[in-house]
């Protein structure tokens, strides 16, 4: 699966959307844009008239003051640059700000279950090199296009204000540079589409590869990465390809257009004057006109290109915005606290159940062990009671109110789920405690550490609770990053708990040391606690045994021992270990 694509309409509402947000400072610049357009314009104009004046004999006022003329609109049009030239960033970072933050909202609210199924690859693709893409367009395409498209128009306009009959002949370079553009744009956007596409693959497959590389060493899987990697680059350097082939027919053709017409207005000039039907100065000023109007056009039809490049990024960013939320929140809310399953189904692809129509009924306070042999489906269980996917068949309900009808910030007051991955995020230890609860005091944060047995370590810290911790600051070992995952979790304070292998990471004894403190703390929660070592399903009140999906036995644990089914064998050969 991949993330969706947002289509042309979309594409266009959301520009229009944006230019209508940002109408007056586009108005500001364009008047300035217009302003330095002009200004620029004085000076093939004034040469012209000083060729007709010298032509018909002048004198050194007129001279004069032409020259006093020309300084005065070069420095008009400086002037108007500056102020034209900030104005257009100030108006791109805005709008590119806007759009960021657009952007970092959508990708927030995500259904975690759409990230994974499209792999991270693509994600990753579109917060870096297409925000990179589309960041260099609004910068400084959006800009550049407003200045050059002001400045080809009101130069066209000036030619035919000095003379219409000579100013025909830059229509010569108008079929060829028509037909190049069209041919060229109609085919770069699905060229560059299939480039970002190629591209966002290649980063997922290297990252993965990266990450991964310890087990791809194990298993002697180098070759088969190095053949996908291979394969990945081979799209990536077809794709580049195409688009280079459609710009080396772009650029020929482009340069021919802007030959054309400074050649045509020259000669055709020459036969004008020598019929009297126009003046020397006139065609010296639309010549000059022509000349000066090659490097707007040459530079529209870059910032055209670059543009195609920004917007197909853009539609790969705004895509991400079309993608359907996977619950929406009901009105009603749980008032007790009891977690029930029933017909529990799920299927990470279509036609494939893991989980075969699981029942739980959790009583409110107890704590469950789910054991099973790997793969069985109990981190997918886990998931599911904790509501982080929403099941593909039956429900999951807190005293009747299916958790996917529950808002995502109110499921968590519910029921949280600590599994073995943690992040550890850049800043101090306390910020990463107060991300679960950001009113907590440090007193609070202390007694959560203390909990999972952690204050030790932390006081122990060179600035305590201050200590910058993650990349660049303090790195915490995974046993620490764990417990300061289960300390976040003892601020959610949620009445249920799923703990996936949430100890793994500590060697035993410290593992059931923590998990016998924090049942002190969690006295009264319900706890979920898959796992592999099975005193913690010993310590438990009830122990489910799941396997192939389905929930074989259920008890306590003396009960299971006695009745000498699955769970008695696993509980004897872990002890003989
Ligand atoms: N993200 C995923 N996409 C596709 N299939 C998945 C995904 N996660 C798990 N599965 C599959 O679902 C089945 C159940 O996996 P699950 O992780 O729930 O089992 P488990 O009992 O927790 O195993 P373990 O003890 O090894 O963690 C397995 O066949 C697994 O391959």
């Amino acid at each position: 699966m991949r993330l969706p694509i947002a289509d042309a309409a979309t594409l266009r509402a959301h520009t229009l959307a944006l230019v209508r947000r940002h109408r007056r400072p586009l108005a500001g610049v364009l008047v300035l844009h217009a302003l330095a357009a002009l200004a620029g314009l004085a000076g093939p104009w004034l040469l012209g008239r000083l060729v007709d004046a010298v032509g018909r004999g002048t004198t050194v006022g007129f001279v004069d003051r032409a020259t006093a003329w020309l300084v005065a609109a070069v420095l008009v049009q400086t002037v108007a640059i500056r102020y034209a030239q900030r104005a257009s960033r100030v108006l791109g970072e805005t709008v590119f700000a806007d759009l960021r933050e657009e952007f970092v909202t959508t990708v927030t609210r995500l259904p975690l279950s759409v990230v994974e199924r499209a792999g991270t690859g693509d994600l990753l693709g579109r917060t870096t090199n297409d925000i990179d893409r589309a960041q260099h367009s609004v910068r400084f395409g959006v800009p550049r296009i407003l200045v050059t498209s002001a400045t080809v128009v009101l130069t066209a306009v000036a030619a035919v204000a000095v003379d219409w009959r000579v100013a025909v002949a830059l229509l010569v370079g108008v079929p060829t540079l028509t037909a190049t553009a069209r041919w060229y744009l109609h085919r770069a956007a699905a060229g560059y589409l299939r480039e970002s596409a190629a591209y966002a693959t290649l980063n997922g497959t290297i990252s993965e590869s990266v990450e991964g590389a310890r087990t791809t060493d194990a298993l002697g899987l180098g070759h088969r990465r190095r053949s996908r990697i291979d394969d990945d680059q081979r799209e990536a350097f077809a794709a580049e390809s195409r688009t280079l082939f459609l710009r080396t027919v772009l650029f020929p053709g482009v340069d021919v257009s802007f030959v054309l017409p400074v050649a045509a207005s020259l000669l055709w000039g020459a036969w004008l004057v020598s019929q009297g039907l126009s003046t020397a100065g006139a065609v010296t000023t639309v010549a000059v006109y022509a000349l000066q109007i090659r490097h707007p056009i040459g530079e529209l039809i870059y910032w055209l290109d670059e543009i195609q490049i920004g917007a197909t990024s853009l539609a790969r960013i705004l895509g991400v915005g079309s993608v359907e939320p996977d619950r929406t929140a009901g009105a009603e809310r749980p008032a007790g606290d009891q977690v029930v399953a029933s017909d529990l189904r799920y299927a990470y692809r279509e036609g494939h159940d893991v989980l075969h129509g699981i029942d739980l009924a959790l009583q409110p306070g107890e704590r469950l062990a789910v054991v099973g042999p790997s793969g069985a489906g109990k981190s997918t269980l886990g998931r599911m009671l904790a509501g982080i996917h929403p099941p593909t068949g039956g429900r999951v309900a807190i005293d009747g109110v299916r958790l996917v009808d529950l808002p995502l910030a109110e499921l968590r007051g519910h029921v949280a789920l600590v599994t073995q991955e943690h992040h550890v995020f850049v800043g101090t230890l306390a910020d990463n405690l107060r991300l679960a609860d950001t009113e907590a005091d440090d007193a609070a944060l202390r007694r959560a550490l203390a909990a999972v047995d952690a204050l030790a370590w932390v006081e122990a810290l060179p600035g305590g609770l201050s200590t910058e911790v993650g990349s660049g600051g303090v790195t915490l070992t995974p046993g620490q990053a764990q417990q300061v995952a289960l300390a976040r979790l003892v601020l959610l304070d949620p009445h249920t708990l799923v703990l996936d292998e949430a100890t793994s990471l500590l060697d035993p004894r410290a593992a059931r040391h923590l998990e016998q403190s924090l049942s002190r703390v969690l006295s009264g929660r319900t706890v979920v606690a898959i796992a592999h070592r099975l005193y913690t399903a010993h310590d438990a009140d009830r122990v489910a045994v799941v396997d192939d999906g389905r929930i074989r036995e259920i008890g306590p644990h003396e009960e299971l021992v006695a009745a000498g089914g699955d769970y008695a064998d696993l509980w004897r050969s872990w002890q003989q270990e």
